[in-house]
């Protein structure tokens, strides 16, 4: 397939999602299997030219002053290629896959646009009523922040200390081009993906299948180890799903000790069984009912509660979530975090540790949720986050936005969006 027939499949996949309001990863799915003609390149590069355009919704429409999926998919190629409108036309001349070329009128908006400074609210590119919880999260460098949800992710993976160490996968990636993370001290970074290309399919390779690394966003890491799991502790992993953190978990305390994976969802729990025996982890134990949780009360040195959330800050992995996200819903998981919260702290320890952390980076999800969790409940009180930092992090004291708690952002740690806030019970 040339550009054009490119071009026309992502316009395809677009008006499938918005049209039958459905995740990109599923159209491109069926899209796939109704054209089993197209080769890897070709599905590689439709599926960057949908994620490019629904990071880049507003400001691709803005630029045509029209949403529909011609422009959304070629808007994003205008912004996110390096394209250019003529470069655009000569790439659709001559191609009977292709849509039609950019006319007069297209042409004309074009040059204005493209040549005019962006309305901040353009180039935040997310959803108008997100827009002030943006501007409370991070004040008046809201819009960067906001833009940096919007761009191209890397690719994380975190060495499992159980089979090897980063030098390891380094050496067994390196025709990846896989570079040590800059804070997270077992993080590998694979770069953002450019124009057409895709990211190596790491998870095919001998070295994963050994268990040499997880796929982990650096975020995710930085959060992981600030909870400070340590050979021999007891943790609950509250929130486990699919058992990222319990594996990163399990990996600082070296197999010793003990690390339980909860979820209130028993099935999400199903892939650990198989990461575990990948991993050689040997301390996580699967404490889904009530009867497996009543012993642990009050016996935890940390409970870990990666609480359900609205994902804000990992928009640029799951773009089209970012413009399915209501209010309602932000609602809906402030109240499940708050009651999470409330169940999750019984089974800490005195002197034991509660580390709250989220993907968001919504205030009302993340500091005010545990402001509101401390005004109600006497005996928890926040760790010195600014020293907890440094300790774990030396030589990385300004990355972190760090208060009475902890922020990353794309933006600032050149990580997901993610929120850690350690509650020591006194
Ligand atoms: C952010 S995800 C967890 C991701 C996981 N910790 C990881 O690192 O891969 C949040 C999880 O919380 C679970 N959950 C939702 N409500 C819950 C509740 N009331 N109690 C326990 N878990 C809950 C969801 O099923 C979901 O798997």
């Amino acid at each position: 397939m040339r550009m054009g027939g490119r071009l026309a499949a992502a316009m395809e996949v677009l008006a499938d999602i918005e049209g039958r309001q459905r995740p990109a990863a599923d159209a491109l799915r069926d899209w796939g299997i109704a054209h089993r003609f197209a080769g890897g390149g070709d599905r590689a590069a439709i599926g960057n030219i949908v994620y490019d355009a629904l990071r880049r919704s507003r400001s691709a429409a803005w630029l045509f002053d029209d949403a529909s999926p011609r422009a959304l998919a070629i808007g994003a190629v205008l912004l996110e290629w390096g394209e250019t409108p003529e470069g655009i036309n000569a790439m659709l001349d001559g191609d009977k896959f292709a849509p039609p070329p950019l006319d007069d009128a297209e042409l004309r908006i074009l040059r204005e646009r493209l040549s005019a400074d962006m309305p901040d609210e353009v180039r935040a590119d997310c959803p108008d009523w997100c827009a002030p919880l943006m501007q409370q999260a991070f004040g008046e460098n809201w819009t960067d922040e906001a833009a940096a949800l919007a761009r191209r992710p890397p690719l994380d993976l975190r060495a499992n200390l159980l089979k090897g160490n980063r030098d390891t996968v380094l050496t067994a990636l390196a025709a990846t081009g896989a570079t040590a993370t800059e804070i997270a001290p077992h993080g590998i970074r694979i770069a953002p993906i450019e124009g057409s290309g895709r990211h190596p399919n790491v998870q095919s390779g001998e070295a994963f299948a050994e268990g040499l690394f997880e796929v982990q966003d650096e975020g995710s890491q930085i959060v992981s180890e600030l909870a400070g799991a340590r050979p021999g502790m007891q943790v609950l992993d509250y929130c486990a799903g699919a058992g990222g953190k319990s594996l990163a978990l399990s990996a600082a305390m070296r197999n010793q000790g003990q690390v339980f994976a909860h979820d209130a969802l028993k099935p999400r729990l199903a892939p650990i069984v198989e990461r575990m025996k990948r991993a050689g982890s040997r301390n996580i134990q699967l404490a889904a009912g009530a009867s497996e949780l009543a012993p642990l009360e009050g016996r935890m040195d940390i409970v870990l509660v990666d609480a359900p959330c609205t994902g804000s800050g990992t928009w640029r992995r799951r773009p089209d979530t970012k413009w399915r996200l209501t209010r309602q819903q932000l609602d809906q998981r402030i109240a499940e975090q708050a009651e999470i919260l409330d169940i999750a702290a019984a089974y800490v320890k005195p002197g034991g540790l509660l580390a709250y952390v989220t993907c968001s980076v919504f205030r009302q999800e993340n500091g005010e949720q545990v402001q509101a969790f401390l005004d109600r409940t006497p005996g928890f009180a926040p760790e010195d986050h600014a020293k907890l930092w440094n300790r774990h992090f030396p030589g990385h004291e300004d990355r972190a936005s760090i208060g009475t708690d902890i922020s990353l952002s794309p933006a600032r740690t050149g990580t997901d969006g993610f929120y850690f806030c350690a509650l020591r019970r006194t």
